[in-house]
């Protein structure tokens, strides 16, 4: 795994942000368009921000998210609200965010908008931005739930499904693994020394439905970008 290590939050804010334009800016050059999958939580936030004031042909991106939980996005726990507080401003305000929440009254049912969503996001992803939780869920692949083992199926039929787990609230909306593996450029984003614990834990092991980081490490050529 590539280790992409910086002295500080603030350096890999913009190190990365600069990383991630570059990236995009070689998708819309070669294909015209790029997308870019993001990830929710707190980690990514201060990234986003320099992201945002990035220089490059925004109306050419399309930006979705790697996972919801399944509540309005005027929630503050809705990962829309947090990238349209933190990303879709600036210069990226031009990106075409395609959300994941629908009007369905619950996840479950909220799959088949989702799919059908889905085809106006360009794959393979150009750049997808995954985090972690102390549990090794990724996404919302979460070891505790019992939809785990659809999740990292590599044959399972739709790109999202619908997840409930017990350690964490709100069902979600989750890409699959096999979903998140078609990409071309793959980041697992981490600050601080507790995840980088986690992930060494994570790299000690092989048990995917343990730690379901472990599918992506072992199965993906991620790249890891982590500061203290
Ligand atoms: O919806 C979410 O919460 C994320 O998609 C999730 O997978 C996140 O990346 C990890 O839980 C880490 O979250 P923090 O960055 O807040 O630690």
């Amino acid at each position: 795994m590539k280790e992409s290590n910086f002295p500080s939050v603030d350096a890999l804010n913009k190190g990365f942000a600069e990383q991630i334009a570059a990236l995009l800016r070689d998708g819309i050059a070669a294909r015209g368009k790029a997308s870019l999958i993001v990830s929710g939580g707190r980690t990514p936030q201060g990234m986003f921000a320099q992201l945002s004031e990035q220089t490059l042909d925004w109306s050419k991106v399309v930006i979705s998210l790697a996972d919801e939980r399944w509540v309005d996005a005027t929630d503050d726990a809705s990962n829309e609200k947090m990238v349209r507080e933190h990303l879709l401003k600036n210069k990226a305000a031009e990106a075409r965010f395609v959300g994941l929440k629908n009007a369905a009254a619950d996840a479950l049912q909220g799959v088949a908008g989702c799919v059908s969503e889905f085809k106006q996001i360009p794959a393979p992803f150009d750049v997808v931005i995954l985090g972690m939780g102390e549990d090794g869920h990724t996404a919302s692949l979460f070891p505790c739930s019992a939809q785990i083992k659809q999740g990292l199926d590599l044959n399972y039929p739709e790109p999202y499904l619908a997840v409930q787990p017990t350690t964490a609230p709100h069902w979600r909306m989750s890409l699959s693994l096999a979903a998140l593996l078609d990409s071309r450029k793959l980041f697992l984003h981490l600050t601080g020394e507790g995840k980088k614990a986690v992930l060494n834990q994570a790299l000690t092991g092989t048990d995917e439905f343990e730690m379901p980081i472990r599918a992506v490490l072992q199965r993906a050529d991620v790249e890891l970008v982590w500061a203290p």
